[in-house]
């Protein structure tokens, strides 16, 4: 793979949902030793340190049932400036959660560089809710849906533009817990989701083969959402919704590992370490050794 001047962004927010500790995951990650595991690949790494995230009283803005609203808006619209500015400079942003609500100021400062950014969701959740569909009113149930373009306008118009991803060019892999309201929108949208059943029936590998031969023929840039309960919780149990029967360790390095070799990422985030759940910082110990199979690292 390429050297790249990867840029680190930490984004220290727990406002999109309502168990604490998910904001204190960019350190877990920093700690877990994930800036020296890229510098050892060869790799440029620059820390930009972490965007402020207030920390408001947990209250539901009057006219909506979308948790932290306002919050979440000013959270997102700091990350998307930083983001912004790091593709301006070309280089290859890693962004840190924080919830995964964060996607929202990632994808909005990442998608007007491209005419079609590929979308990678790799998350046992759908995360298509917008606050009519939402079982929980927690916005980390919303980014993929508010990055189409669907959600509270709020949230949509981050960055003044909408939508910042296109349906056909999302892949969702590792589902296994959908709201009603996200089925309807998968297939309503016609969005490629590979789910449990199939990561079971294919194999991860073709799973991965299929994925990224379908994505480089449409896309100019493929951004990789990676939350963590996307994996099974025995490999990652330090998320605050954790899903049985998930994505093992080995076959979420395959992916990595088959994404590097591909070399189609232009970003990536990590998301939902939440350290006080977790085991003795596992989860964001397997989020660095992930990062290091994606970003080209090898055996022998
Ligand atoms: N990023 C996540 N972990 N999302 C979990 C979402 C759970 C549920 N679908 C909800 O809307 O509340
Ligand atoms: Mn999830
Ligand atoms: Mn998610």
């Amino acid at each position: 793979m390429k050297k790249k001047n990867i840029s680190v962004i930490g984004v220290p927010m727990d406002l999109g949902q309502m168990r604490r500790g998910v904001d204190m995951g960019p350190s877990a990650i920093r700690y877990a030793g994930l800036l020296e595991r890229l510098e050892a690949i060869g790799h440029t790494v620059t820390d930009l340190g972490d965007i402020q995230i207030d920390q408001p009283e947990r209250v539901h803005t009057a006219d909506t049932n979308l948790r932290n609203l306002d919050a979440v808006v000013k959270g997102s619209t700091a990350l998307a400036d930083q983001v912004k500015k790091v593709k301006t400079d070309g280089d290859f942003p890693l962004i840190l959660g924080g919830d995964h609500s964060i996607a929202i100021g990632s994808l909005a400062g990442i998608s007007s560089n491209y005419e079609n950014l590929g979308v990678i969701w790799y998350d046992a959740h759908g995360d298509l809710n917008t606050g009519d569909t939402s079982p929980s009113g927690n916005i980390h149930g919303m980014p993929l849906a508010v990055s189409l373009g669907i959600g509270h306008e709020d949230l949509v118009n981050i960055h003044d533009y909408t939508p910042k991803v296109k349906p056909e060019n999302i892949v969702i892999i590792g589902a296994r817990s959908l709201d009603e309201g996200e089925r309807v929108l998968i297939k309503e949208k016609g969005i490629r989701v590979y789910t449990m059943h199939e990561v079971d029936r294919m194999g991860m590998t073709k799973v991965m083969e299929e994925s990224i031969e379908y994505l480089k023929g449409r896309t100019d840039g493929v951004h990789l959402s990676l939350d963590l309960d996307g994996l099974d919780p025995n490999d990652a149990p330090g998320v605050g919704t954790p899903v049985i029967g998930g994505i093992s360790y080995r076959e979420s390095h395959l992916a990595m590992e088959m994404l590097a070799e591909a070399d189609i990422l232009t970003s990536a985030e990590f998301v939902e370490v939440n350290p006080i759940l977790d085991e003795k910082n596992k989860t964001a110990t397997v989020a660095v050794a992930l990062a290091g199979s994606l970003f080209g690292e090898k055996l022998l």
